[in-house]
This record gives C-alpha cells, structure tokens and sequence, in this order.
C-alpha cells in the first residue's frame, strides 16, 4: 500500500498520541490530511490542530476510526477495555490494523477484547518521541511482512524502532521507556554535583548535556564499547579512576541494573 494515502487514526491525544500525531506530521511518510486524532479533552485537541491545522479532531472515537487503516490506542491502559468496547463493532479485521501502545496490555487481552483474527500490534514508544527520537519497541500479532515493515517503518520516522517478539517486549520497555527516566535522574544527580563544586546550576546542566551527547558521539563513531572509551580516560594514578572507584563503591552499575530490572515487568 502506498503510504501516501494511508489513513491513520489515533485515539488519545496525550503525552504519547499528541505527540505521535505531531510527528507523523512532520514526517514523510503519512500525509497530515489523513491523520485524525481524537480525545476526550478539547484543550489536547485544540493544540493538536493549532500545530498542523490539516489534522482532523474530534471528540467521538466511532468517527475518527471510520474506514482508517491504521488505529492507534493511545489511552491509559485501564481504558484500552472501554475504547474496545466503543469501538469493536465498527471494526473490520481483515483491512484494520490496530496498534495499542498500552504498557503491560498483551497481546492475549488485546485478542480478548478484539478478535484472534485481529491485525494487531503492540509499541511502546518513550516521551522522546515529542521530538522524534524515540525509541519504539514493536511486537506483532497475525500480521504480515508487509504490514510489519509498515508500522516500523511509520516509527522509525519519530526516532529508532526495534521489532522483537513480545516476549522480549518488556525487557526493551524497561531499557527505553522507563530507562529515559534513569537518564534524567543521572543527569539531575551530575548537575547537582556540579553545583556542590561552585558551578552555576544552568551551566552545570548544560556541561553535563554536551559531555553526554559526546559520550554517545563517541560511541557512534567509534562503534566502540563503554570501557574501552573509559580506558581512553582514566590516566593511571589520575583522577577519573578514583572517581569512578568511588561511584562502584557506593553501587553505581548495581543500582543501575536493579533499576531496570525492578521495572521489568513480568
Ligand atoms: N508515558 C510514557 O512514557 C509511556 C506511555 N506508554 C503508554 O502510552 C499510553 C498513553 O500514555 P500517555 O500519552 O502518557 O497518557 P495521557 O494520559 O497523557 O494520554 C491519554 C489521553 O487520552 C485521553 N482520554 C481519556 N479517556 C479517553 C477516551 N475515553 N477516549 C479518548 N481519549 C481519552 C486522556 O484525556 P484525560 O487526560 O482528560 O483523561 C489523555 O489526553 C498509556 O497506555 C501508557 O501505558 C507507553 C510507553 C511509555
Ligand atoms: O512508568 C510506566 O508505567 C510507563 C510505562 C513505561 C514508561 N512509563
């Protein structure tokens, strides 16, 4: 199917679904004319439509879903049942993809809610995808090559997007969309260290963004692994191992570790 006239309806116009509509439209590859949002807060509509005003919104799920190629549930995942329930009877499976990006809601509920017979897809994306870098973890059920290659395709335009088999889902959620958290948390922790030493906060944030973006530069370029950038550092008898000594001492890579795995669900 061209994807130039592939129409896309994405129900919840929050954090996730606005921000999937934003970057949709911006993007190449679905035209803004045949994305329609919809939500049940006007004020997430409003602003949807005052960023691409080609988008269509409305406040009735039933309306936007409506001969749309691809639905995407973009709710809470408390409210994945009561959309299904809305929206189930209007559905036709044999042309509908749906895409939930509902954590923790599997496939098995999903065919519980919809049909076995049901095209269906699961993403979890992370809040990085307001500015389309996110990374999108897609895991597919009764679909074809074709329709795979198309929903990555749609996600790799709003940042990198990896298909694994939903057994694996999880683990790639607690890296990605929970791990962005992780991340701000180091870079809070850094700053504020930054501050003890005398350096203004603004300042300490910004030193901390660039030698992050660096970092990852590095390791891009280099296609290197963390420790051997590490050993590029650490003079010995200098100073950054001590630093380092210090941090594995008070449980660096082990809180780490327990993090992402304390939110790896089961
Ligand atoms: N945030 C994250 O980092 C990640 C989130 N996810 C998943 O993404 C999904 C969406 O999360 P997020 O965007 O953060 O949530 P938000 O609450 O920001 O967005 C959901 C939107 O849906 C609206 N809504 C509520 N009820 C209905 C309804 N009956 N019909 C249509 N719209 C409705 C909400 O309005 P109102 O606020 O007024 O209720 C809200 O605007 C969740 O299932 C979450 O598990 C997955 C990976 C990462
Ligand atoms: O914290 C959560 O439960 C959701 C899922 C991944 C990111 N946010």
């Amino acid at each position: 199917m061209e994807t130039t006239s592939i129409q896309i309806a994405i129900v919840g116009a929050g954090n996730m679904g606005g921000a999937i509509a934003r970057g949709l439209s911006k993007g190449q590859l679905i035209q803004s004319k045949n994305i329609r949002v919809s939500d049940v807060s006007q004020a997430n509509l409003d602003a949807i439509k005052a960023f691409a005003p080609e988008i269509t919104v409305s406040t009735s799920n039933r309306d936007i879903i409506r001969n749309a190629d691809i639905i995407v549930l973009a709710v809470k995942p408390w409210l994945v049942e009561i959309i299904s329930e809305e929206i189930e009877n209007l559905l036709d499976y044999k042309k509908q993809i749906i895409v939930s990006i509902a954590a923790g809601v599997d496939f098995a509920q999903l065919t519980g809610l919809f049909s076995t017979d049901a095209t269906l897809f699961r993403v979890i994306p992370n809040t990085a995808i307001d500015v389309m870098q996110s990374v999108s973890t897609i895991s597919s059920f009764n679909a074809g090559k074709e329709q795979e290659d198309l929903i990555v395709s749609l996600f790799a335009e709003l940042g990198k997007a990896f298909l694994v088999p939903e057994s694996q889902l999880n683990a790639f959620m607690s890296l990605s969309s929970c791990g962005i958290a992780y991340a701000f948390r180091y870079i809070r922790a850094a700053t504020e260290g930054g501050v003890e030493m005398g350096i203004y906060p603004h300042v300490a944030k910004e030193v901390v963004i660039q030698t992050l973006r660096g970092a990852i530069e590095l390791l891009e370029a280099n296609n290197s692994h963390p420790e051997v950038e590490i050993d590029k550092v650490t003079t010995p008898g200098g100073i950054t191992i001590k630093g380092l000594n210090e941090m594995e001492a008070n449980g660096f890579s082990n809180a780490v570790i327990k993090g992402l795995k304390a939110s790896h669900l089961k």
